[in-house]
């Protein structure tokens, strides 16, 4: 079990070295203070993976640097009963001049092993690393990918007890991140705690056991992963909408099934959603490759000049299986005028493999500038649930959807 009480850090931002030194001489402020971290306090026990997730700048490298040592918080305690390691500024505790193998016996004992330790584990972190040859190279001669899989190798073979994982993951190419991945889970199931930050929130959904939200150094939500990368949308939402509507997060339930996140400018209101079958009939479940049709009713509180629909289906983990809007889909909808109400009806077929499916509905005024919406109006997660039940007649198989593979044997 982990602990960190009351954690806060501050840093102090100079416009230019000179300003420093101005401070010391004249004793006068010629600094910013940066409020990097406040008050942070939560807690990972054995076996379980923690998530943190923010904008940038919002805290979370801080985080991760004070848990590992490379800097020291200005309030608070970290309580572990072991080591902490993990992936952290790709180069830490490493010196270019030397050899992978070398670098393994330096980096090893920054992060506690003895000698002996490395001696016995040093052809099992060379074995897990696979960099061939390289290993008897400086690592200066090392691309990112490279030093990324020594310094992975070396954090997961020190035995910590808890293991930082963070965007610095992505550095390393598909084949060896799954490869990592495997071990991180191996090192959970064995008891190891977790502490994941990514951007990726469906890794977050999917791998951690409870969740943070941090805004400009302080935890705005702390709980089960879902509902935080739901609030992380809205506050998405928020910053991307470019109108002048006040965003409000509130539980909304147009459904027999419960409650849904919708995350709203307020400015325009789902009234309905259904599951229809081809029969047009409400549905719950279906068999697995049926037609089924979502519809949803939208009503505008504003003129909308140009309104997009959106659908994702997300499984039990909370992965996007499959996600759309009618921009994207290239559909000019006509605009809708306040007071307006409009039925979006998507109908599609549904080969997944059984389980529980949940539908996730949006709307946004005009198209895409930068990368994403101009004006987000409305993120409905989880209106329903749709479960899926396997057809009979199908192939057996596994993974997420059949992919109704034609096979030829010659
Ligand atoms: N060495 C430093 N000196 C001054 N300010 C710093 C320093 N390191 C971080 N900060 C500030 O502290 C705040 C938190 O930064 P941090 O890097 O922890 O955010 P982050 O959530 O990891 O962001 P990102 O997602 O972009 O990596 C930011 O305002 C940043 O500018």
């Amino acid at each position: 079990m982990m602990r960190v009480t009351g954690i806060s850090k501050r840093f102090k931002s100079y416009h230019t070295p000179a300003d420093r030194l101005k401070e010391i001489i004249l004793r006068k402020k010629y600094h910013r203070d940066i409020v990097a971290l406040e008050d942070i306090s939560f807690e990972v026990g054995e076996g379980e993976t923690l998530g943190i997730v923010g904008q940038n700048g919002a805290g979370k490298s801080t985080i991760l640097k004070i848990l590992s040592g490379i800097l020291l918080p200005d309030t608070g305690s970290i309580e572990i009963d072991g080591k902490i390691t993990g992936l952290l500024e790709l180069g830490t505790g490493f010196n270019p001049e030397l050899t992978g193998i070398e670098n393994i016996y330096m980096n090893g004992t920054f992060l506690g092993m003895s000698r002996t330790e490395i001696d016995q584990k040093k052809a099992d972190m060379m074995d897990f690393a696979e960099l061939g040859e390289f290993i008897y190279e400086p690592i200066k001669t090392y691309s990112s990918g490279m030093l990324m899989r020594l310094a992975f190798s070396i954090a997961i073979h020190a035995e910590p007890k808890c293991f930082l994982v963070d965007e610095a993951l992505s550095v390393g190419d598909a084949y060896f991140q799954q490869k990592c991945m495997r071990k991180i889970i191996e090192f959970k199931n064995k008891g190891g705690s977790i502490i994941f930050i990514s951007h990726d929130m469906n890794a977050v959904k999917t791998l951690c056991d409870s969740a943070i939200l941090l805004d400009k150094g302080h935890i705005l939500d702390y709980g089960d992963p879902k509902s935080i990368v739901d609030f992380y949308y809205g506050m998405i939402l928020q910053k991307s909408h470019m109108g002048d509507a006040e965003v409000e997060v509130k539980k909304i339930c147009v459904s027999e099934k419960g409650e849904s996140s919708n995350t709203s400018t307020g400015e325009v209101k789902l009234v309905s959603f259904k599951i229809l079958n081809e029969r047009n009939e409400n549905v719950s479940y279906i068999e697995s490759e049926q037609t089924v049709k979502f519809v949803c009713e939208i009503e505008s509180l504003k003129d909308l000049s140009e309104p997009h629909y959106g659908l994702s289906v997300r499984n039990n983990l909370g992965v996007s299986v499959f996600e759309t809007n009618t921009y994207c889909m290239g559909i000019h909808n006509p605009p809708l005028k306040r007071g307006q109400t409009v039925k979006i009806t998507y109908e599609m077929k549904m080969p997944l493999s059984a389980g529980n499916y949940s539908l996730s509905v949006g709307v946004a005024n005009k198209g895409y500038d930068r990368g994403a919406f101009e004006e987000y109006l409305l993120m409905a997660h989880d209106v329903d649930i749709l479960s899926i039940v396997s057809k009979d007649d199908a192939i057996i198989y596994s993974g997420v959807f059949n992919m109704d593979p034609q096979v030829s044997v010659k």
